[in-house]
């Protein structure tokens, strides 16, 4: 028997992420090939037109897991039961600027969007934040939201993977392995320049990573600030913020938490739960695992000086930006 199709809402729906995300999920490539999706799309009133358009696009596709549509300007609609929200819309950063600058522009999205999830959406929904900066865009967006008491903190992350998945190709590319023979990356902390992808773990084929390259000189002086910096490299060459990319990355982490990790690690910006020293609800980078919809923390990697150097460089980012929208909470 065919499967009840699942609700996506995808904010920012009329956007560059958006143009290249939708149509890959309306084709299987985030819920599974025998997953029927009905897509629930948010945008600005002026944006309407311009996603009337990407319809008509979907619907010449002829999709057959395309299950339905809905396109609307208003966060109550677009949430009503959804089980996955994708809170992509917001304002871009242009060249010169850090994603934190964004913050005072593309917080308050955040505040109408959890409570919209908070009130409307389905209990067990998931929730991952793209629009930056993303880390405290989905704390806000969770805080807000678990005011109404329906849904949980654990229901809100922020996107991490794409950071995870550039790390893995400059390490493939530098130890000359195949990209997916890697396993046990992980990306700590916050989506900035400030992030620590640590590859201490690393392996390919049954070997250390670390020790295949053995050249501190490289993690420390290339590796961490062309990964750190690949965002602004992105915006600098194309004049525009990296949005095919973004959407796979999305895709990638929305796969793995609904459909399982099959034991591999992936990054997640998920609510501390206090691992690693990191304080409790701080949406922040860990390695997990994920199985039946859930994801679970890796425990127990041995955190050296130089990594937790980084990890509380990173942390105190997030900190300073959380007491930044400490007003728009309430
Ligand atoms: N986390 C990541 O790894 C990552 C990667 C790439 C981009 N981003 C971020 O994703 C966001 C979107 O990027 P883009 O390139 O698609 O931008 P874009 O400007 O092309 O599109 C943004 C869309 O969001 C819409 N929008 C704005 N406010 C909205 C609101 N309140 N409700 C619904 N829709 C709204 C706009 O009308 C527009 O259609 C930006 O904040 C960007 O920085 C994050
Ligand atoms: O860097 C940006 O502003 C966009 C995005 O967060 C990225 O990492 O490419």
């Amino acid at each position: 028997m065919a499967k009840a199709p699942v609700r996506v809402a995808i904010t920012g729906a009329a956007g560059q992420i958006g143009y290249s995300l939708l149509f890959r999920i309306a084709s299987g490539e985030m819920l599974g090939k025998d997953q029927p999706v009905i897509l629930q799309l948010l945008d600005l009133p002026q944006a309407q037109k311009a996603v009337k358009g990407v319809m008509m696009e979907l619907e010449d596709c002829a999709f057959p897991l395309l299950a339905g549509m809905v396109a609307t300007d208003d966060p109550n609609v677009a949430f009503k039961d959804a089980q996955v929200c994708l809170l992509v819309g917001a304002r871009p950063r242009g060249p010169g600027m850090e994603r934190k600058d964004l913050l005072t522009e593309n917080a308050k999205i955040f505040t109408v969007q959890g409570a919209a999830i908070g009130q409307y959406a389905d209990p067990d929904v998931k929730v991952l934040v793209v629009g930056n900066p993303c880390n405290t865009n989905a704390y806000i967006a969770k805080e807000i939201a678990i005011k109404f008491g329906r849904v949980q903190a654990k229901n809100f992350t922020g996107m991490l993977r794409l950071d995870h998945n550039r790390a893995l190709s400059q390490l493939a590319s530098k130890s000359s392995r195949d990209v997916s023979s890697l396993k046990k990356l992980v990306v700590w902390g916050n989506h900035s320049p400030t992030m620590y992808a640590d590859y201490r773990e690393v392996t390919s084929n049954g070997d250390n990573v670390k020790n295949l390259i053995n050249d501190e000189a490289w993690n420390r002086d290339v590796f961490l600030p062309t990964v750190g910096k690949r965002g602004a490299a992105i915006i600098e060459a194309r004049g525009l913020s990296s949005a095919a990319s973004a959407a796979n990355a999305a895709i990638d982490h929305i796969r793995d938490w609904a459909l399982g990790s099959n034991g591999e690690w992936v990054t997640m910006g998920i609510p501390s739960d206090g691992s690693y020293g990191i304080p409790e609800g701080i949406i922040y980078g860990f390695p997990v695992t994920t199985e039946n919809g859930e994801y679970k923390i890796v425990q127990g990697l041995e955190i050296d000086e130089f990594s937790r150097e980084r990890m509380t460089h990173t942390l105190n980012e997030l900190l300073e930006e959380r007491d930044g929208v400490k007003d728009l909470l309430g």
